[in-house]
């Protein structure tokens, strides 16, 4: 059983602060310990007073826990001021924890409390342990004036702002996770009618939750999923406001958010779906689309990496031609516009592809799309495109393409929040000695590159594959 700390104020509500992380953390079966850093009177609408715990006994507690509740990871609420925050820094300095921490640098309660004034020089010694901090839209503006590269220069790594008090989108809340050294994204959860309290801590606790499995990216978008279930489930009011309760894994996925590069106005027109893939062959060359269109294969993929100009251009127009004749699904890799200027079935782009792509003009052009993903946040930048078909890989390790392996685990949990959605096909490293269990996750189709083309009879090895399918 893994031990979450939870470093932040006691609120005599019961709603935010400890209560709300602890919460978050029974619900994921970890041991909860609580480190109080104030005191405070609140209610759900209204706040009275905070008392601040002295230096001595925050830093008695964190010592005390040390022994026998080492934590795997640490969620930091409110600090009341620089004493507070160097005492914290110095117990982080002496012990090096090597575990997530999130800080979620409140600066006030909803209820109207205001539980500290500390700036960002102020929180100068502890940023640089942070893993993530998750301030909501004034907490930023306050901490950096909204210049995220100011922040990078105290030493934190990740910055995720809560845009829910900042209106930028029709349909949805707006975030924006910012990681130095990398493009920013931004994370579009569907606005709810209800008014929620202590959605900030509960984030943030679900982040520190999801830190313990997944990376910062998927645990981001695993705690927006499981937030905004918890929003939808949840019938407690007091006056008016919501009070979250329960907390889980969603696995339903209008719950998880719509990830993009660029702030989506509004939800995107859905691509059409495709019909189902079955065995689906990736494949580098004209002949082979010849030969397997030949062979009774009905999905297709032109994956060419060694072409350019007229000499590619020429390639993509003859595999249009020769897959419309056979009635195939043909998917060009990587090149959108030819597969718009020669009307191809659809284009398949991968993670950095649709970075670049313009998806806008591929949709106009009813030209089909799939996407592959590795991850749950991939899937849900895959999701805000609305494609005709999700590809989850890579499966097994493969020598095909250098790639991060997902197993099967993946495949299966994917497959049960994805399938009653889009059409899907697994990828990578998938042959003989595999397919019956990939095919067994109810993914549907399967896409391969060796298990046809290095094959000694890959006549023979096709028509075995296709048996797999009843299509
Ligand atoms: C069906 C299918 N799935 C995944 C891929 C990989 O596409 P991408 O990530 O764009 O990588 P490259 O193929 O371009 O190396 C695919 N081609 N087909
Ligand atoms: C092209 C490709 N894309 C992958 C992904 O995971 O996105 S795996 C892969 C290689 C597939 O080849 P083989 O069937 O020979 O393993
Ligand atoms: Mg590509």
């Amino acid at each position: 059983m893994k031990t979450i700390w939870t470093i932040a104020a006691l609120d005599s509500a019961g709603i935010s602060g400890i209560s709300a992380d602890t919460k978050v953390f029974n619900a994921f079966d970890c041991i909860t310990c609580n480190i109080a850093t104030a005191v405070t009177a609140q209610s759900v609408d209204q706040s009275v007073s905070l008392q601040k715990i002295n230096a001595q006994i925050l830093k008695d507690q964190l010592n005390v826990l040390l022994k026998k509740h080492k934590p795997d990871a640490i969620k930091m609420g409110v600090l009341v001021d620089v004493e507070q925050v160097n005492v914290i820094a110095g117990f982080l300095a002496q012990h090096q924890l090597n575990v997530p921490i999130v800080y979620d640098p409140v600066l006030s309660a909803s209820s109207g409390l205001s539980f500290n004034q500390l700036s960002l020089q102020d929180l100068k010694p502890l940023l640089k342990f942070f893993t993530i901090i998750t301030p909501n839209y004034d907490e930023f503006e306050w901490l950096c004036h909204k210049n995220i590269e100011q922040l990078f220069q105290t030493g934190v790594k990740a910055v995720y702002v809560k845009g829910g008090h900042h209106d930028v989108s029709q349909d949805y809340i707006v975030d924006q996770l910012c990681i130095k050294s990398e493009p920013d994204l931004y994370f579009h959860n569907i606005k709810q009618a209800k008014k929620v309290r202590a959605t900030g801590c509960s984030f943030s606790s679900l982040l520190a939750v999801f830190l313990l499995e997944y990376p910062i990216n998927d645990a981001i978008t695993m705690a927006n999923a499981s937030l905004q279930k918890s929003i939808k489930d949840t019938h407690v009011s007091i006056d008016g406001f919501y009070i979250l309760k329960q907390f889980s894994k969603s696995e339903d996925l209008n719950d998880f958010p719509d990830v993009s590069h660029h702030v989506l106005n509004k939800q995107q027109i859905p691509f059409e779906l495709c019909e189902p893939l079955g065995l689906y062959p990736v494949v580098d060359s004209v002949k082979w689309i010849k030969t397997l269109a030949g062979w009774g294969v009905k999905t297709l993929q032109i994956r060419i990496k060694d072409q350019a100009g007229e000499q590619l251009e020429q390639s993509i127009k003859q595999c249009v031609e020769i897959c419309h004749k056979h009635n195939i699904q043909f998917f060009v890799n990587d090149y959108w516009e030819l597969a718009i200027k020669y009307q191809a079935y659809g284009v398949h782009l991968g993670q950095e592809d649709i970075q670049i792509a313009d998806i806008e003009a591929i949709r106009k052009a009813g030209v089909k799309i799939g996407i592959s993903t590795h991850g749950e946040m991939e899937f849900c930048i895959a999701k805000s495109i609305k494609p005709s078909y999700i590809a989850i890989g890579a499966i097994f390790p493969t020598n095909t393409k250098e790639v991060q392996v997902v197993g099967l685990d993946n495949l299966n949990k994917w497959v049960t929040i994805l399938k009653v959605h889009y059409p899907l096909c697994a990828i990578g490293g998938i042959g003989f000695n595999n397919i019956e269990t990939v095919l067994k996750s109810n993914v549907g189709s399967v896409a391969l590159v060796s298990a046809i083309c290095s094959a000694d009879n890959p006549e023979l090895a096709t028509q075995k594959l296709l048996s797999y399918f009843n299509l």
